[in-house]
């Protein structure tokens, strides 16, 4: 037996930009076996969403169940969960079947604007699975939503935030800094907040790029496939980091379409990079 399962609890993106697609091709990048578990239809461009069918939160019931009770799973990413039907079947999933290594990104809104989680939801992501989940991935607008605050403008302000995430019992968050614009807009940090250590800062360089669809789904599935391979969850966010930067550096290779364009999942370089770990 060699490899790890790796699992996406996510919504389909035609364009491959983002949701299950995207997770499937960050795991299978960075050596992991793919399986998926599909919350919604998108109809969705790199241009914006047209329409979303949400799946029937039993059927996403019969999808965990018939595949867990078959397979081990070693790491799971949630993604897209559009509704509080959804979100309790996967909270109950985690429960019965114990799952370990679970990276919540609490998915709300695309680039786009368009809503990708019903607003009366986000009390059931916040009181149902920021508590389950080893890690949460919110980017700034989602972390005001979860906290009910404003939007952090700063460092300062992510970590204060970061820190409340945890007092409503998440057990490490990692507060994504894509949206802040500012002095250091030459930089992209992230900011990883646990109980016991203090702060830790991933930062890169801001890749000077239109083509930002799926950033937000790539590392948070990057951090799931490299959590049972490092065991060690600042290596994971780090290697992750490196992997999503690396491919919007080569997002422009790309024509996928005539909006925000995917970011590039770019086989080759991993390969040399991943004998260096
Ligand atoms: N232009 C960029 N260059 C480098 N990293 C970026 C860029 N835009 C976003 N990132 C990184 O992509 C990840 C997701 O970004 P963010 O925009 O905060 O979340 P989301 O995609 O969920 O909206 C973060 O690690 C962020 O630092
Ligand atoms: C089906 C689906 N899931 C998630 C997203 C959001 O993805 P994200 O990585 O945050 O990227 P943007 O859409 O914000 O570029 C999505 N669009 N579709």
């Amino acid at each position: 037996m060699s490899g790890y399962n790796i699992l996406s609890i996510a919504g389909s993106d035609p364009s491959g930009g983002a949701g299950i697609q995207a997770d499937l091709k960050t795991f299978s990048a960075l050596g992991g076996y793919g399986m998926t578990v599909i919350t919604a239809l998108t109809a969705q461009s790199t241009s914006g969403v047209t329409g979303v069918h949400a799946v029937p939160a039993e059927f996403v019931s019969a999808q965990l169940d018939t595949l867990l009770t078959d397979a081990r799973v070693d790491a799971v990413k949630i993604g897209m969960l559009s509704d509080t039907g959804v979100i309790g079947a996967v909270a109950a999933a985690i429960d019965h079947y114990a799952l370990r290594n679970v990276v919540l990104d609490p998915v709300m809104v695309a680039k786009s604007g368009d809503r990708l989680l019903a607003p009366e939801a986000v009390a059931g992501v916040r009181d149902e699975l920021l508590p389950r989940a080893d890690l949460i991935t919110p980017n700034i607008p989602e972390a005001a939503e979860l906290l009910g605050a404003d939007e952090a403008g700063s460092i300062e302000t992510m970590g204060a935030q970061a820190e409340r995430l945890l007092v409503l019992g998440a057990r490490r968050v990692l507060l994504k800094g894509g949206h802040l614009g500012g002095a250091d807009s030459g930089h992209s940090t992230d900011l990883l907040v646990e109980p016991d250590w203090p702060p830790r800062t991933f930062t890169a360089e801001r890749v000077r790029t239109h083509n930002t669809h799926g950033t937000g789904c790539t590392l948070s599935s990057a951090i799931a496939a490299l959590l049972p391979q490092r065991d060690d969850v600042p290596a994971a966010v780090r290697d992750a980091k490196e992997y999503l930067t690396e491919a919007l550096r080569h997002a422009d290779e790309l024509d996928a379409g005539r909006g925000k364009g995917p970011v590039h999942h770019f086989h080759a370089w991993w390969g040399a990079v991943a004998a260096d770990h």
